[in-house]
């Protein structure tokens, strides 16, 4: 099967810390793929490497066969990226960084113009088409990376957290949009640190722990008949505190 995205050997390190320590990634075509692991374990890291946001100290990353640091106009073309934090022009409004996106991409504006009104309807951000970006919710604020990221339809999504800070309401829409991507022939990548979205879209999962991959493979494979979230507890380490230790608290 065609790798939607391939990286080999990637490395990061930050001074002391080895952020990624050698991931070698296969993300087919049209799999609905999450990427789970603790907090610090590389995922930002291994995405940022992976969308060409972030140089890695090793290793390289292919988008549907073009190599994202040596062919990167390519491979952007095809990629929709929804980055971690805020990484935002956020003292536009959201029509206007939809409009900046999409010119930056060399879209039509006539076409701009039509989706990123089709977009701001449907994640129900009309009604804040005027407000400042900076002004946004946490929720909102992921509702407009990731209309950000749909408007040049890519082959490609690259998702940092999607479902982080949005609403049970803007979550069951984000994954209901992100099905019917898969589903036209699309490819979703996201970092998650939530079993039960994970369990329910994805059809392959790799789990991260200190910056290496210690599970991969389709849902089934990983589960092995248990609960993703026992597969996950038993590879990243068990709780060691128990919470009683703040008896001050
Ligand atoms: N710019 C940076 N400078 C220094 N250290 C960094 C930087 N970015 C990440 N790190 C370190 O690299 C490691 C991996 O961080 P990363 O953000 O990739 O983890 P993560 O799996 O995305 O975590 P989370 O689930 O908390 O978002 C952490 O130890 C983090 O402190």
């Amino acid at each position: 099967m065609e790798s939607a995205l391939a990286a080999r050997g990637l490395v990061k390190r930050f001074e002391t810390v080895v952020a990624v320590a050698g991931i070698d990634l296969d993300v087919p075509a049209g799999s609905f793929y999450g990427l789970l692991g603790p907090n610090g374990a590389g995922k930002t890291t291994t995405l940022s490497m992976a969308v060409g946001l972030l140089r890695p100290d090793a290793g390289r990353v292919w988008v549907l066969g073009h190599d994202v640091w040596s062919d990167p106009s390519e491979a952007k073309a095809l990629l929709g990226v929804l980055p971690d934090g805020v990484r935002l022009f956020d003292r536009l409004t959201g029509a206007e960084l939809l409009a900046y996106h999409g010119l930056l991409r060399g879209m039509d504006p006539a076409v701009i113009d039509q989706r990123a009104r089709e977009l701001l309807d449907v994640l129900a951000l009309a009604s804040a088409g005027r407000t400042l970006v900076v002004d946004y919710s946490a929720g909102m604020k992921k509702k407009i990376g990731l209309a950000c990221a749909l408007l040049h339809a890519p082959r490609l999504l690259v998702l940092d957290e999607p479902f982080e800070a949005v609403d049970p309401v803007s979550a069951a829409l984000i994954r209901d949009i992100l099905q019917r991507y898969v589903a036209g022939g699309g490819t979703v990548i996201f970092s998650s640190h939530v079993m039960e979205v994970v369990e329910r879209l994805c059809s392959h999962v790799a789990i991260l722990a200190d910056g290496a991959i210690k599970r991969v493979g389709t849902l089934d494979e990983v589960r092995g008949g248990r609960s993703l979230e026992d597969v996950f507890v038993e590879v990243v380490g068990g709780r060691t505190a128990t919470g009683e230790e703040l008896a001050w608290l």
